[in-house]
């Protein structure tokens, strides 16, 4: 590791560059960097190194809203509502009523534990009052259920189901909410590299919604003075990058206190690279 008060210059990001291009594995090139340099700044030039490679011809996952319904091979979904910038989408009828049914009975099957967030500085999961819900994951294509839903997203926005995270189901319940935040990882926080090293940004978002809520449990944009309120089997996506695959912070989001009823939630978010 580096002692001296150096920072890593220009020839460093020159080296992996040259590296990734010539074919080498990430954790190859990690390694030689950790013989110089702190995992964390390791990771982080890493990062930056791909990223600019890979923003030469940005891409993100993007809903195609020419006509009001999408036809997918085993069901019919409708565009309810589009924003342009920061792009967002609310669809109807991406799961039916018995689907939603199955994959609730699903999660509490599997049993629902309190939800954490990302440490900033560590990067660890803990629990924390920002986000009260309970909730589980499923494995990638776990059962019919899961693989439907996750190849219903990935085709609706025109990204691979390898570019995203495994699906996450959350219950909120009884004043239990998601604080604003975002979903993107903070470039400048020591807590994100080990993150992006897993697939890179988190560039789209989907929130299912499982069930009917009473009172209260919207997903809520501060900066937009959007609210979305859960519908059955309806669902949310919005891009956290712009055009250019910058975080966009007007994405800034949460799940307001739900006041009457349960809320029950899948999330699933897409990645700018495969997903490891
Ligand atoms: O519950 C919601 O409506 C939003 C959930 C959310 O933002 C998240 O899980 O990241
Ligand atoms: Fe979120």
């Amino acid at each position: 590791m580096n002692t001296q008060l150096n920072t890593m210059g220009p020839e460093w990001f020159e080296w992996i560059k040259h590296n990734i291009q010539r074919g080498c594995t990430h954790e190859s090139i990690i390694d030689t960097l950790q013989k110089t340099w702190s995992r964390v700044e390791s990771l982080n030039a890493f990062n930056d190194v791909l990223n600019s490679l890979s923003k030469v011809d940005f891409k993100r996952p993007l809903i195609d809203t020419a006509t009001n319904f999408v036809q997918l091979p085993d069901c019919r979904p409708q565009i309810l509502f589009t924003l342009s910038n920061p792009y967002i989408v609310l669809i109807d009828n991406v799961l039916s009523i018995s689907e939603c049914d199955a994959i609730v009975l699903l999660a509490k099957q599997k049993g629902l534990n309190g939800s954490t967030v990302v440490d900033y500085d560590s990067g660890a999961s803990v629990v924390h009052d920002a986000r009260t819900s309970s909730g589980t994951s499923f494995e990638r294509s776990e059962n019919q259920f899961i693989t439907a839903l996750e190849t219903r997203l990935s085709t609706l926005s025109n990204w691979p189901l390898e570019k995203a995270e495994p699906i996450q189901v959350l219950q909120y319940r009884d004043g239990q909410q998601y604080k604003p935040h975002h979903d993107y990882f903070d470039v400048t926080k020591p807590g994100s590299a080990s993150h992006l090293i897993r697939g890179g940004q988190r560039v789209g978002t989907f929130v299912v919604y499982l069930t009917d809520v009473e009172q209260g449990g919207s997903t809520i944009f501060p900066n937009l003075g959007v609210e979305v309120r859960p519908r059955k089997g309806a669902a949310v996506f919005f891009s956290d990058v712009d055009e250019q695959g910058k975080p966009n912070p007007e994405t800034l989001h949460g799940g307001a206190p739900v006041i009457t009823g349960t809320k029950i939630v899948a999330t699933y978010w897409q990645r700018e690279r495969q997903f490891v």
